[in-house]
């Protein structure tokens, strides 16, 4: 790949470059060796990597055809990165070399989306794998493949997914050609998700494009939950890599509750590895996601200020300003503490409050996310408020309920709002309310994370602000989308003779400071998964922990058909959310007036 071309896939890539700092690459003590341009004893050779840079390859062992190992890699600049990883047969075919001087052999990609039909397929992981072809962040050599029942053949796979391409607004140049290039590697293969001989018959056939290179094959289960388990057998066992890695990307729902993960965790370890398995939760691979820790771990200025002693509260706040359009069948069997809270929010919350991990390697993170998990209280139905929105009209349109949803039972109490409190019960955070709320239908479309600070003590200006203490203290607004923003709420003098306080905000708006477009979080977790980077994926005693405090609620709000609140479509949603956060002293700071919000 060309100099300028892996240059641009860093930048617009760079999960990567703000936050991959070199400790990430020593974090494990067995690539502690594995410096830049340094050969170790662990290493068994340096190679090329697909974005150019050297790594190290290391011995592994062989575990039965499944991936036994990654590499890192130390970057030519000293910039660390991930490197395409490589599995043990991999490294076999490389330290079968002469005087013991390793002789790289090419190595392809094959990414084969399952469910190709659908509309996660559609909608994210096809215009996701364009992208990073269109950066020059894929490899030379790579085939993409869609898996589905749908008959279907290469031309009407590229033809559906043709419509959904898009180059990036920033760099429009070649869009027309590159989009050309980009089809001609999609294939397509009709199957069963239940046959490995299917699986078998797309194996041969991805066998064809990867010649004899060394093989790397990526599953991508865009499916319903209950077919994961039989694709990952049948990926397994028919359409493992005989010389490279093998590896599952699994969507969410995990489960619905702590039984049936555990349940779908034994199915996939069944016949995959967990260093196989990569659960993705697109939240983690949001820009602002993956700027909370540098934003604590970089600046002198927040870290300390990151406790009980400073902080009042943190709320995380996720709406949208449409119902469940189309996926009512799927949302009905979840509700949005299953589909909002017990991931994306949960994981942004241990993001938020987990100790400072050791490094930045993916093991060291994530045993910090588990611990902080592991501390907090199990939910129950005191701290948390459930509600589903009605119809509503509004300037002659009329909204539909829920329960109008034709894929929804008429009777449904499936819950579409929620709010809830939580507690870390540690040394950090004792006391401090997390709150969150996450609902369909709301007024607007928003994810963002509001840190509110403590009052000064024995302040001054107290006299300025009455008792207001939402007027008087700062808050952090994590704004993580739309129109990606930073703000620090501060109090300042009014220029003039006279002695007025105002409210203003220190904001980093993304769309002024950088110009160009923030990859799609799809993007860079595509890109994680070809790497062998598991920072952004959830592993399986994260799951566990996660299910463990949400399943008690689920389960009680069940038994007692707990009904929900009902609020108008396009509304703020119940009322019972602001008693909910009175109760802990706290106001919802999305309520504030939006301009003095406004960036
Ligand atoms: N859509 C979204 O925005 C999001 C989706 N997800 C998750 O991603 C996965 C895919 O989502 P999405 O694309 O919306 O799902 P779809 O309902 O569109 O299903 C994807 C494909 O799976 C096949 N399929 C559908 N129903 C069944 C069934 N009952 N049994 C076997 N195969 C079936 C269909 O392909 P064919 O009939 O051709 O085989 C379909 O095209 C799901 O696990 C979902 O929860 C996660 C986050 C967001
Ligand atoms: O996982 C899900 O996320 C989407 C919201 O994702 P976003 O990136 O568009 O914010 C949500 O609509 C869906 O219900 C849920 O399953």
């Amino acid at each position: 790949m060309e100099q300028a071309t892996m240059a641009s896939c860093a930048q617009a890539l760079s999960s990567s470059s703000l936050s991959r700092s070199p400790g990430a690459l020593l974090g494990s003590s067995r690539l502690t060796l594995c410096t830049r341009g340094v050969f170790s004893p662990v290493c068994v050779s340096m190679r090329k990597g697909f974005r150019g840079r050297s790594f190290c390859v290391i011995r592994a062992s062989v575990t039965g055809g499944k991936e036994a190992e990654t590499a890192r890699l130390a970057t030519n600049d000293g910039s660390a990165q991930s490197a395409s990883p490589v599995s043990a047969k991999d490294e076999s075919r490389v330290a079968g070399s002469q005087n013991g001087v390793a002789v790289a052999t090419e190595t392809t990609v094959s990414i084969t989306v399952v469910g190709a039909s659908g509309d996660l397929a559609k909608k994210k992981i096809f215009p996701a794998l364009f992208a990073l072809y269109y950066e020059g962040c894929l490899p030379k050599h790579f085939t993409v493949f869609g898996f589905a029942r749908s008959k279907m053949n290469d031309e009407s796979l590229r033809e559906m997914i043709s419509g959904t391409l898009t180059c990036r607004i920033d760099q429009r140049e070649n869009c027309g050609d590159k989009q050309e290039e980009f089809l001609k590697r999609c294939f397509y293969h009709s199957g069963q998700y239940s046959s490995e001989e299917s699986f078998g018959e797309l194996s041969k056939k991805l066998h064809e494009h990867e010649g004899d290179r060394v093989a790397n094959r990526l599953f991508y289960l865009s499916i319903p939950p209950d077919v994961f388990v039989d694709v990952a057998r049948c990926s397994s066992l028919a359409a493992s890599s005989a010389n490279g890695w093998t590896r599952v990307i699994v969507e969410k729902p995990f489960g619905r509750d702590s039984e049936s993960s555990a349940e779908l965790t034994r199915g996939l370890k069944t016949y995959l590895n967990e260093d196989q398995i990569y659960r993705i939760d697109h939240y983690l691979g949001k820009e602002l996601v993956e700027n909370l820790s540098v934003l604590r771990f970089s600046n002198l200025v927040f870290e300390p200020l990151w406790s009980r002693q400073y902080i009042r509260n943190v709320q995380f706040i996720f709406s949208e300003d449409f119902g469940t359009e189309g996926r009512g069948g799927y949302f009905d069997n979840y509700g949005i503490i299953r589909d909002i809270m017990q991931n994306h929010l949960l994981q942004i919350l241990a993001l938020f409050a987990m100790e400072p991990p050791v490094s930045l390697d993916a093991e060291d993170i994530r045993n910090e996310k588990v611990k902080v998990l592991r501390s907090m209280r199990v939910l129950d139905t005191d701290n948390v408020v459930v509600g589903q929105y009605k119809g509503h009209t509004r300037g002659g349109v009329r909204y539909p309920a829920y329960i109008e949803d034709k894929t929804v039972p008429n009777n449904s109490i499936t819950p579409t709002f929620a709010a809830a409190a939580l507690f870390i019960d540690n040394a950090r955070w004792d006391g401090v309310p997390f709150l969150m709320k996450a609902g369909k239908a709301l007024h607007t479309k928003r994810a963002e994370i509001r840190v509110q600070f403590r009052h000064v003590p024995g302040s001054l200006y107290k006299r300025s602000f009455g008792a207001d203490i939402d007027q008087a203290t700062n808050e952090l607004v994590i704004r993580v989308q739309p129109d990606e923003a930073i703000y620090l709420k501060i109090n300042n003098k009014v220029p003039g003779l006279g002695m007025r306080l105002d409210r203003s905000n220190l904001n980093l708006h993304y769309a002024d400071r950088y110009n160009r477009e923030i990859p799609d979080a799809y993007e860079r977790l595509l890109l994680d998964a070809i790497e062998g980077e598991r920072r952004l994926f959830i592993r399986s005693d994260e799951l566990d922990a996660a299910w463990a405090l949400f399943t008690p609620l689920l389960k009680e709000l069940e038994k007692r058909k707990v009904a929900p609140e009902l609020y108008p479509y396009g509304s703020r949603g119940p009322v019972g959310a602001h008693y909910l956060a009175a109760k802990y002293n706290v106001r919802w700071g999305d309520n504030s007036s939006e301009t003095s919000d406004s960036v």
